[in-house]
């Protein structure tokens, strides 16, 4: 393990550049720990998978376009079952906790995981903390099998409940230590792999054999390193008949405009790809892209509405900053423009279809994410691997330092060619200053080649 300044970071480098940042093993602080054969090699169903068990030393690269002689970069551990386990399967008690907003796909993964620990290892006690992190010390858990959570992926939300705010991360560590759960799975967004990184830190502490796994959930897909977040397709579908409604209604009046308003907190990545999707956009706002309504350039959309209304300096209960309803405050202006400047009369239906986009059960691409999602954090908690998120990077799964995925969020590159894209389905302004297009043209090649998308 290196000392990086970070108690988590766990670094081994090879040949060429190459670098893997691994994640914690419970062998790291108890040594000696038994392990036990893989049950799934008794498996019906999988034992005649020809190698099925992952090689100890896969791992993933995050950097998939190279060139001949570019180091070979960051890598992380390969995701998936392996030969040997560090729990027996009747000594399992897992836990499983939602928080944050709701997303599609998160019964789908709670059903995952309890029929994956069920079906593929044998484990029979799984518990559902209520409500989120603070169901830990205030409520009662929910005793969680199979045919409990059959139907649960036909349904939006979660079973479970989520909540914000309440993390308690001393009062959390006595619960799992008094209940005697020794693998938590933790779903939820950037703040809730924070706090996973303190549960698993203090578990870590106090020397308990208690295996600690994210998965990460945002349906903004702000999160970095994974190559896409569950439910992100469902809620860019469901955003189509928002989109197709406010065409029917533009269209079908003198003068007609659509305004719609789709969520994404920092991130436009639902607005980018539900309006490529889509083709009848005009004009597509995000985070990301300051824009202007008239003359020059004033500042991104919640700059231009801090000046205009008075300024909320509101948090919710996890301290994220409660942002203004920009849909309403662009409807207005817009509104306010042609009636006094131009004297023209329009109609304009502004949609707000935010809540209804995830709020949603998963589709079925979303589903079989999920599955895939829930099935690689069992493996790894299986074998004995802790302190960790589960993901797709480059289309393989992998287990993931909590601090990769919560040290930045993922942002639409406006420089990027996605969103060149976008701008030239909708024939809209960039709104980019010179100079940050002149930046862009100077960046040399190699740049574009290794961080663009496709
Ligand atoms: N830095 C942190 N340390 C410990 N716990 C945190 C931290 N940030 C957030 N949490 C806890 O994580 C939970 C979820 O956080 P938050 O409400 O920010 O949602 P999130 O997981 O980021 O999901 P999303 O933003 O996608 O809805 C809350 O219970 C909050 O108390
Ligand atoms: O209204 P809520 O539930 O606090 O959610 C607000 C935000 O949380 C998210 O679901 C996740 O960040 C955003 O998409 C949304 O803008
Ligand atoms: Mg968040």
């Amino acid at each position: 393990m290196v000392d990086s300044g970070d108690s988590q970071m766990k670094l081994a480098n090879g040949d060429s550049g190459y670098v893997l940042e691994d994640v914690p093993h419970l062998t790291d602080y108890i040594p000696d720990l038994p392990t036990y054969t893989n049950p799934l090699q008794d498996n019906p169903s999988y034992s005649a998978v020809k190698q099925y068990f992952v090689n100890m030393d896969d791992t993933v690269s995050q950097k998939i376009v190279v060139h001949k002689n570019g180091p070979r970069g960051t890598h992380f551990r390969r995701a998936g079952p392996r030969q040997k386990v560090y729990f027996k399967s009747d000594e399992v008690y897992a836990c499983i906790v939602t928080c944050g907003g709701l997303c599609p796909g998160l019964n789908t993964v709670i059903r995952e995981i309890v029929c994956g620990l069920y079906h593929m290892y044998g484990v029979s006690k799984v518990l559902g903390i209520d409500g989120g992190y603070r169901g830990f010390y205030s409520k009662n858990t929910i005793s969680m099998t199979p045919k409990f959570v059959n139907d649960i992926h036909k349904r939006g939300g979660t079973i479970l409940g989520t909540s914000r705010g309440g993390h308690d991360t001393s009062k959390i560590v006595d619960s799992i230590q008094d209940r005697g759960i020794n693998q938590v799975y933790i779903i939820g967004g950037d703040g809730t792999q924070k706090g996973a990184a303190v549960i698993y830190e203090e578990i870590q502490r106090r020397g308990l054999k208690v295996a600690v796994a994210g998965i990460p959930k945002t349906i903004d897909n702000d999160i970095p390193v994974i190559d896409k977040s569950f439910g992100f397709d469902t809620a860019v579908e469901e955003a189509q008949r928002a989109i197709n409604a406010a065409h029917v209604e533009a269209e079908s009046t003198e003068n007609g405009i659509g305004v719609v308003k789709l969520m994404g907190r920092y991130s436009g990545f639902i607005a980018m790809y539900a309006t490529l999707a889509s083709r009848d956009v005009d004009c597509c706002l995000i985070p990301e892209s300051p824009f202007y309504l008239e003359g020059k350039a004033e500042g991104a959309g919640q700059d231009l509405l801090s000046k205009s209304l008075q300024s909320m300096d509101q948090q919710d209960a996890s301290g994220n900053k409660l942002l203004q309803d920009v849909g309403l405050w662009i409807s207005h202006r817009i509104k306010d423009h042609f009636a006094k400047e131009n004297k023209m009369n329009i109609t304009l239906k502004y949609i707000d279809p935010t809540y209804m986009i995830r709020a949603i059960p998963a589709n079925a691409s979303d589903n079989v994410y999920c599955t895939l999602l829930a099935h690689s954090a069992i493996h790894g908690a299986m074998a004995g691997y802790t302190g960790f998120t589960v993901g797709p990077v480059n289309g393989r799964h992998a287990y993931i330092p909590f601090n990769r995925v919560t040290e930045k969020q993922n942002k639409v590159v406006i420089t990027d060619r996605m969103w060149a894209r976008l701008l030239s389905s909708t024939d809209q302004p960039s709104f980019m200053s010179p100079k940050v297009v002149n930046k862009a043209k100077k960046r040399e090649e190699p740049a574009t080649l290794l961080n663009g998308n496709i």
